[in-house]
């Protein structure tokens, strides 16, 4: 199934050696806004099996967020009666941030087939005995097979995005599949309509290649950020990855108004000026990750071998080098005008091949957050007009920074929304 151009900024290209990949249809400037994306299907990260809201008399509730927009729900108004969090009226255990998301999600995410689904699996012993992955797996199985049903075009969208079922996959589906074969009956979901274990396969394989995660918020005391809920993006899913990405992704989960359906929404921004013809990456997880720790990650989940400018210097570096302590170094040696000129070159075909033996450096400086435990990529806020923006957002801490990268004490460099 091909699908349309996501916007006019941008074009979906075979790549040689790295299937369909995003391209820029017009130069592309710094901080702006190439493409915004809906997903298709969520999901709860969280266990099959958690504590009941109704059933604690305490508010130890592992439940956090809404069930169906994956809002934060405050934990101190779970269970409080002026909250607007309310109960799913049927299984009493998935919970909503309100009766608008209830009701949006009784006539989608939390159809009554999912809802009878998850209550039966949760009931499984044979399934709670399974390691948390599993536990997932099967959230994301009962959304998809709703998908199928609720609407069936965006069922095929998902099976036309890139992966096939490699030997865990296969063995996930052979100890899945039949749990949920045992729902058949409450769906209209069987054999007729082309369920089988193949498909399990095959959609299981689509999740892991092009699952995006969404993250608890940030907090300098944990540097290991758990994921809330996953999310087929079916835009999003065509970006290839580069350990030196020229595009990172925002998400607003929280930040939306509880009335706006959008909350789930990712919006893809510009971090520095590309030609017409650039191929936009992203990265696939936080920029600061090691060359030996990328290239296993790349290979052992999306099955590719990176060979990007940064893991071709990075891999003649000893397996102690940071881009963190180098780039110190090179913080050192390395004035704004020349960051700024080696990030200016990044519209050039060859960048930076006059320099050292970190001749990336510029982007660890002027893109990665310095904030503890962020390792967030910093892009400018949309450009106004022609105008650029000199005010740096993280994507992931949500930090507003001056763009004056250097000679900035720490602390003065940043500014409000105001600003
Ligand atoms: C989310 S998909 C990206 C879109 C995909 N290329 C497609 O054709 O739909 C992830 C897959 O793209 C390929 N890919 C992504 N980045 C790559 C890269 N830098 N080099 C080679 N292959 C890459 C890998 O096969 C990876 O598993």
């Amino acid at each position: 199934m091909s699908m349309a151009a996501p916007s006019s900024l941008l074009k979906v290209e075979e790549i040689q050696g790295r299937g369909r990949g995003m391209v820029a249809s017009q130069p592309l400037k710094a901080g702006q806004i190439v493409l915004r994306d809906s997903p298709i299907l969520l999901y709860s990260a969280l266990p099959l099996v958690r504590q009941s809201l109704s059933s604690s008399s305490s508010s130890a509730s592992t439940s956090c967020f809404c069930d169906h927009c994956f809002r934060i729900l405050s934990p101190s108004l779970q269970g409080d009666s002026s909250s607007s969090t309310v109960l799913c009226p049927n299984c009493r255990h998935h919970c909503f941030c309100n009766s608008n998301c209830l009701s949006n999600a009784l006539n989608s995410s939390h159809s009554s087939w999912v809802c009878q689904a998850l209550s039966h699996l949760r009931a499984n012993s044979l399934l709670l005995e399974q390691p948390l992955e599993h536990q997932v797996q099967v959230n994301f199985l009962v959304a998809a097979y709703n998908l199928a049903n609720i609407s069936p075009s965006d069922f095929q969208i998902m099976l036309s995005l890139q992966g096939s079922p490699d030997d865990s996959t296969i063995a996930a589906a052979q100890f899945l599949h039949p749990l949920i074969s045992s729902l058949c009956s409450l769906a209209l979901i069987g054999p007729q309509n082309g369920f089988s274990l193949e498909l399990t396969s095959a959609i299981l394989a689509k999740d892991k290649l092009n699952a995006f995660g969404i993250m608890q918020p940030f907090s300098e005391h944990d540097d290991q950020r758990s994921v809330r809920a996953y999310g087929i993006y079916p835009y999003a899913s065509f970006f290839n990855h580069d350990c030196l990405p020229n595009a990172c992704r925002f998400d607003y989960v929280d930040a939306n108004p509880s009335d706006d359906s959008h909350n789930t929404d990712f919006i893809i921004r510009m971090i520095h000026d590309v030609p017409q013809g650039r191929e936009i990456c992203l990265s696939y997880f936080p920029v600061n990750e090691k060359y030996s720790s990328r290239q296993k990650r790349l290979i052992e989940d999306y099955g590719f071998t990176c060979n990007c400018d940064r893991c071709n210097v990075e891999s003649n570096w000893s397996d102690n080098d940071s881009v963190e302590d180098n780039a110190e170094e090179e913080e050192e040696v390395m004035d704004e005008d020349q960051c700024e000129t080696m990030a200016a070159s990044d519209t050039d075909d060859h960048p930076h091949e006059d320099n050292n033996d970190f001749p990336h450096a510029y982007f660890f400086l002027k893109y990665m957050c310095d904030r503890t435990n962020c390792w967030g990529t910093l892009a400018p806020l949309p450009p106004q007009g022609d105008t650029p923006c000199n005010v740096m957002e993280c994507n992931v801490c949500g930090k507003l920074k001056s763009d004056n990268t250097f000679d900035i004490d720490e602390g003065q460099d940043e500014v409000s929304m105001e600003d």
